[in-house]
């Protein structure tokens, strides 16, 4: 089970210094879609320089010119790049393609999606890993409950990547659902010891 950091909100020296902090506890460094709309393709080529053996999430949340958007990703370092679940399936198939081409892998979005048949359609168009997303908004009116890590139950061979307000709290209850990846950002990158809740959270995995 991997730890994704998600670098959101947050300036360049600020990524690099929670980088530097956390590292040893953090197996997927995310490459916040904020962050790259600061500091373009640049950042996500900077971190992949600095963390070689680690696994970088550029999270593009492509809907639209996936070929081009994935190539961009690829190029600039990032080990796999996320793309929405609503995007015409024709995305869905272009920027598989290109991540074939790359040997890299595509993130599916899966914030906003209520209706599993979606799931479906997106594993029979070669989709194997999604990343069930309770969003930053959706935050403000409640927490990642029960229904929604249900949604991928019955897709073994999809790898579920979980995020949104994961916490010291909240984390039992998400592994037990045995994600392939936890994505964690802001119970990380704003608490007052980033190290430490890295560690702490790192910690529960076992
Ligand atoms: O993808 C994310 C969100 O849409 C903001 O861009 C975050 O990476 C994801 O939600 C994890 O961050 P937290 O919710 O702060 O844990």
């Amino acid at each position: 089970m991997n730890l994704q950091l998600a670098l959101d909100r947050l300036t360049r020296d600020e990524c690099f210094q929670l980088l530097k902090e956390t590292e040893p506890y953090v197996d997927w460094i995310e490459i916040g879609t904020g962050v790259i709309k600061e500091y373009g393709m640049e950042i996500v080529r900077e971190v992949k320089e600095c963390y070689r053996e680690k696994v970088i999430v550029a999270d593009m949340k492509t809907c639209d010119a996936g070929t081009h958007e994935a190539i961009q990703a690829f190029e600039a370092g990032a080990d796999i790049t996320t793309v929405m679940a609503f995007s015409a399936d024709q995305t869905i198939l272009d920027t598989l393609e290109v991540a074939k081409r790359y040997n890299k892998q595509i993130m599916i979005d899966l914030l906003g999606v209520t209706n599993q048949n979606r799931l479906i359609e997106l594993q029979r168009l070669g989709v194997n890993l999604v990343s069930l997303h309770f969003g930053k908004d959706m935050q403000k009116q409640g927490e990642l409950g029960a229904e929604q890590l249900a949604f991928t139950t019955g897709f073994p061979d999809v790898k579920v990547a979980v995020a949104g307000g994961i916490n010291v709290t909240s984390l039992p209850r998400v592994l037990k659902t045995n994600p392939h990846t936890v994505i964690v950002g802001s119970a990380i990158t704003k608490a007052d010891n980033p190290k430490q809740t890295a560690a702490h959270m790192k910690g529960l995995f076992n």
